[in-house]
């Protein structure tokens, strides 16, 4: 049996199997919260991707944003899948080159590098830094002089296009904190202050419009107002950009509601649209680089949880309490959004009645789902939120000091940890004491 709008299955005892394994046998072996992801789901999303490019003949660069999932075993995986990465801090460089992860792959971002993040970027050789504003240019330029090395730079620009998402995840609007404004000559200032640089070798723009996007529309709009600016800066300049990065943002599927964008049709298209501008203003066809986190990631995750106490507030609201919540999903309190679940043990049971999952922090919006249609529910069984592989573990914290949960990859029928769960003498290992 298939779950709906989800990449699992149901075995014969009817419950939730996830890359061959039934999820309820993980639960009892590890614990719970638990992570799992199907590894061959985080494969066969990159290789949508970078099969797409290939078959297209087009140069590309496929980077997995490591934000929506950072850990060695992430990283490993992306290796073996031939991907290039973004890290957008020190600490997600660190964790790439403690997988081993092939330095001139790597792709630098962040709103405000500090001098160490751009020292460990030039002393590791990694393959780009892409710029996000003026001081960064001087940090960049002063840095790699002294260290007598040339590195390649992208430019991030904002094109001023409103993404239909959440606001606080939209990027490529003109009020952002990210980037030099297309619009207001910013961007061309830039321009100007590191094409002729010895050090900087100026491949390019970037472009990030936001992210869980489903409007095609909205990245093919941010592509021309890149090419808008190209046209101009190519008659005055005579500049011409060896890459387009196109960023990520691509919506997967949380809810029967989401209609996630189909990879493949949509990078042809994306290929045509650049193909077709590049055309129109007499230029060579760009490298196109693009930056998916949570499409690579995302749907390959669940989250397990052990149901807790239930409070039946009669005419109003059944809350099920599990063990977990904000601390390891903070998307529904950060976000307002929204997740599927089935009971992991009863997975082909039959639905009974709506009830709403809360988290066990102190805080009246730690709720995960509202209104979760569900059968009959009892203590200790397991629930199942599915599409919590991106930005669940790399965005969980310590709030009432839980102790962050364990990470397990599952693939051919095998499981094993690959990240493991938190002590409390881990939680408390900073701590010093004042007496
Ligand atoms: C610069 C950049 N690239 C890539 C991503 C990845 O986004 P997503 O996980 O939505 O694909 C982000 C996050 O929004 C980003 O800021
Ligand atoms: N953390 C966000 C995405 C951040 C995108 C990074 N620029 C989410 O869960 O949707």
């Amino acid at each position: 049996m298939i779950i709906d709008n989800h990449p699992f299955t149901v075995n014969k005892q009817g419950h939730l199997e996830i890359g061959g394994i039934d999820s309820v046998t993980l639960a009892k072996k590890y614990g719970t919260p638990l992570y799992v992801y199907d590894v061959q789901i985080i494969r066969n999303n990159c290789r949508a991707f970078v099969n797409t490019f290939k078959k297209m003949g087009i140069p590309a660069k496929v980077a997995y944003a490591s934000k929506a999932f950072s850990s060695i075993a992430m990283l490993q995986v992306m290796k073996q899948e031939e991907m290039y990465l973004d890290v957008v801090s020190e600490g997600e460089l660190y964790t790439a080159l403690q997988a081993g992860f092939p330095t001139e792959k790597i792709h630098l971002h962040g709103n405000n590098k500090s001098i160490a993040e751009i020292r460990m970027a030039i002393e590791n050789n990694i393959g780009c830094i892409v710029v996000d504003n003026f001081q960064e240019i001087q940090h960049i330029h002063s840095l790699l002089k002294d260290y007598n090395k040339q590195m390649d730079v992208l430019m991030r620009v904002t094109p001023g296009v409103e993404s239909k998402t959440h606001q606080y995840i939209m990027t490529g609007h003109e009020d952002s904190k990210f980037g030099f404004n297309l619009q207001n000559g910013q961007a061309e200032n830039a321009l100007l202050k590191m094409i002729d640089d010895p050090y900087i070798c100026f491949q390019g723009l970037h472009c990030h419009i936001g992210s869980q996007i489903f409007e095609t529309d909205r990245f093919i709009l941010a592509t021309n107002m890149l090419f808008e600016s190209l046209k101009m800066w190519k008659q005055q300049y005579n500049y011409v950009p060896n890459v387009l990065n196109l960023g990520g943002g691509y919506g997967i599927r949380y809810t029967k509601e989401d209609a996630p964008i189909s990879y493949a049709p949509f990078i042809e298209e994306l290929i045509y649209e650049v193909q077709k501008q590049a055309e129109s203003i007499a230029i060579p066809m760009p490298e196109i680089w693009i930056e998916p986190g949570r499409a690579i990631a995302g749907n390959a995750g669940i989250t397990l949880y052990t149901i807790g106490s239930m409070k039946e507030i009669p005419g109003i609201r059944n809350y099920i309490a599990v063990d977990g919540g904000m601390t390891d999903n903070l998307r529904p309190s950060l976000y307002q959004a929204k997740y599927e679940a089935v009971l992991a043990n009863k997975a082909d049971w039959l639905v009974e009645k709506k009830v709403s999952i809360a988290g066990k922090c102190c805080e009246s919006g730690d709720m995960l789902i509202w209104d979760l249609p569900l059968p009959a529910v009892s203590q200790n069984d397991i629930l199942a939120v599915f599409s919590t592989g991106a930005y669940g573990y790399s965005m969980a914290n310590h709030y009432n000091r839980f102790a962050k949960p364990a990470v397990v990859f599952v693939e051919n029928g095998k499981d094993k940890l690959v990240v493991r769960r938190e002590t409390y003498k881990d939680v408390t290992r900073h701590d010093l004491s004042f007496e």
